[in-house]
């Protein structure tokens, strides 16, 4: 299996509360991005104290409390499925805190993380608070979810979107990547997808190759599985049947986000 596919590990670390994934700079080679996902019974709590990162939370399904300590978002969250393709509530909370994510129904949430030495203010991102984007044309088609962009100051460096690909359709296609730090030519940007599918026995393709091929990897990827972008042009495709969400998370050293289409496919961007 690629390096770069996270299957789900479903680690109990208490009664009702299920780490479904942890990718930190420990187990991984991502410096910038840090991606956990919880599962969570009615009623249960998990803590995750932060020191040196930012965290969004995002209320992927169910409803849930966030507390920072300080301040407390009750009962937020919109959605039973993602694929109800209606935007969530999320929670930025700078670093240094400890967040307590409780479940007010059975719920699964995203831990978005970056690096970050700096105060900023805790901020509930409301569902009609997400930029919704139609992106592309023929089996090109998507619609986006923009959580935290980069045209919004609320992070240090964390970007995070959602996307639904339709069904034998493409996206983050044609190829990009945003592996340079080369401003304001190109950005560099680490970037992680957890992947759903419905209806959830589907798959989907993911490459992720660089300019000279010494990264080249295509996975198949199945639900609730993670795959990590260090570098290079990462396109997804839809099988027939299936359609495709998943949750992006991008961090650099700048908060920008300017991608590099690879030339010999954005033609497509330009067809009538
Ligand atoms: O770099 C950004 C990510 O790859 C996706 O968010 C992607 O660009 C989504 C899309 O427009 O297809």
């Amino acid at each position: 299996m690629s390096h770069l596919l996270r299957k789900p590990e479903n680690n109990k670390l208490a009664d009702g509360v299920t780490l479904v994934h942890e990718v930190t700079e420990e187990n991984s080679d991502l410096h910038y991005v840090g991606f956990k996902v919880v599962d969570l019974e009615p009623n249960t709590s998990y803590d995750e104290k932060l020191t040196n990162l930012e965290l969004c939370v995002v209320a992927l399904t169910g409803k849930i409390t966030v507390t920072d300590g300080y301040q407390s978002f009750s009962d937020i969250g919109t959605r039973e499925s993602v694929f109800e393709r209606k935007p969530t509530d999320s929670v930025y909370v700078s670093h240094n805190k400890t967040v307590t994510i409780t479940a007010n129904t059975k719920a699964r949430v995203a831990l978005c993380f970056a690096p970050s030495d700096k105060e900023l203010p805790t901020k509930l991102i409301k569902a009609e608070d997400n930029g919704v984007e139609h992106r592309g044309k023929y089996n090109n088609k998507r619609q986006v979810h923009n959580i935290l962009p980069d045209s919004d100051p609320s992070a240090n460096s964390l970007l995070v979107v959602e996307v639904f690909t339709e069904t034998a359709n493409w996206s983050s296609y044609p190829p990009h990547k945003h592996d340079q730090d080369n401003l304001p030519n190109e950005s560099f940007l680490e970037e992680s997808y957890y992947h759903e599918m419905d209806p959830p026995q589907g798959f989907v393709f993911q490459r992720v190759y660089t300019e000279d091929r010494s990264l080249d990897e295509t996975m198949a990827v199945e639900n609730a599985n993670v795959v990590l972008v260090p570098k290079g042009y990462h396109p997804v495709g839809v099988p027939d049947g299936y359609a495709s969400y998943y949750l992006n998370v991008m961090a650099g050293p700048e908060r920008i986000w300017k991608f590099h289409n690879e030339k010999d496919h954005e033609w497509i961007i330009d067809r009538d």
